[in-house]
């Protein structure tokens, strides 16, 4: 279901397409978001089971300490850390305080990124926007009593995001590495302006919205058998997919991409 960068790793070298040492491309890396765009699609489906639920997120849940939402957001991913989860240098956990270590045998991911990435994490701005935003835009209202699974459905929804958001960091490794004499001075003034520019491809960022709105026509259709469905009526509101992208994912994996890059050559 992932594309890690072990995997475009062996793709590069069984392409060797490429001169970088470890054969990285901007086409690979693209080629991993539009990949993880039907994850995101999917997700939001899953979620549009349930209504809004609001219980989930009283933040004074008897027993929770903080609502029955952050509970379980912080239980699994203690299960998870101890699993060897954050081991990965693509996840970022929502609550990295006290989490416990990993308990799996040490494995050594490949070293693409430069080591100031660790201290990379905007995953406050990425719950604060799904909760306070995103949310309420493509569910129902209402309350039928399915907590739990809405929970679990809302850290789905939220890792897969955190995940495609901070890919950032990679895409703007390979800018870097691709045009590193045009991304030096503007680092070098810490010039968030012009990197923002110098990073951005307008083209590809519309592509982006009109062919997420499309995966949500396609995946979100009601598929029967004899007729061709419902037209138009969609589990998750194509604009509302397309609007995510636009307004907050697009945005903030730049954010990752300029915070990144602000620190390449330290
Ligand atoms: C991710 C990239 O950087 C920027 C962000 C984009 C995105 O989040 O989809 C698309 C184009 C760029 O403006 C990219 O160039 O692919």
């Amino acid at each position: 279901q992932r594309t890690s960068v072990r995997e475009h790793k062996m793709a590069a070298t069984a392409a060797s397409s490429d001169n970088l040492n470890d054969g990285l491309t901007l086409q690979m890396v693209r080629d991993s978001l539009i990949r993880q765009e039907d994850t995101i699609v999917f997700s939001l489906i899953e979620r549009a089971r349930f209504p809004l639920n609001s219980p989930a997120y009283d933040p004074s849940t008897p027993g929770f300490c903080g609502s029955l939402v952050e509970f379980f957001v912080k239980k699994t991913e203690a299960v998870q850390a101890t699993a060897g989860r954050y081991e990965n240098p693509e996840e970022h956990p929502f609550f990295p305080d006290n989490l416990p270590p990993s308990l799996v045998p040490h494995f050594k991911y490949p070293e693409v990124l430069h080591p100031a990435a660790m201290s990379i994490n905007i995953n406050k701005v990425i719950w604060d926007m799904y909760f306070n935003k995103l949310l309420p835009l493509f569910v129902a209202p209402g309350d039928d009593g399915n907590y739990a699974s809405t929970a679990a459905s809302d850290l789905e929804c939220l890792q897969v995001l955190s995940r495609r958001i901070h890919y950032g960091k990679l895409v703007a490794e390979v800018k870097f590495r691709n045009e590193q004499k045009d991304y030096e001075p503007p680092i070098r003034a810490q010039d968030r302006d012009a990197l923002a520019s110098l990073l951005t491809f307008a083209d590809v960022e519309e592509a982006v919205k009109k062919r997420v709105a499309k995966k949500a026509m396609t995946f979100g259709q009601e598929v029967k058998l004899g007729d061709n469905g419902d037209k138009g009526k969609y589990k998750v509101d194509p604009a509302v997919v397309s609007g995510l992208y636009g307004d907050w994912v697009i945005p903030l994996t730049k954010e990752v991409e300029i915070e990144y890059l602000l620190r390449r050559l330290d």
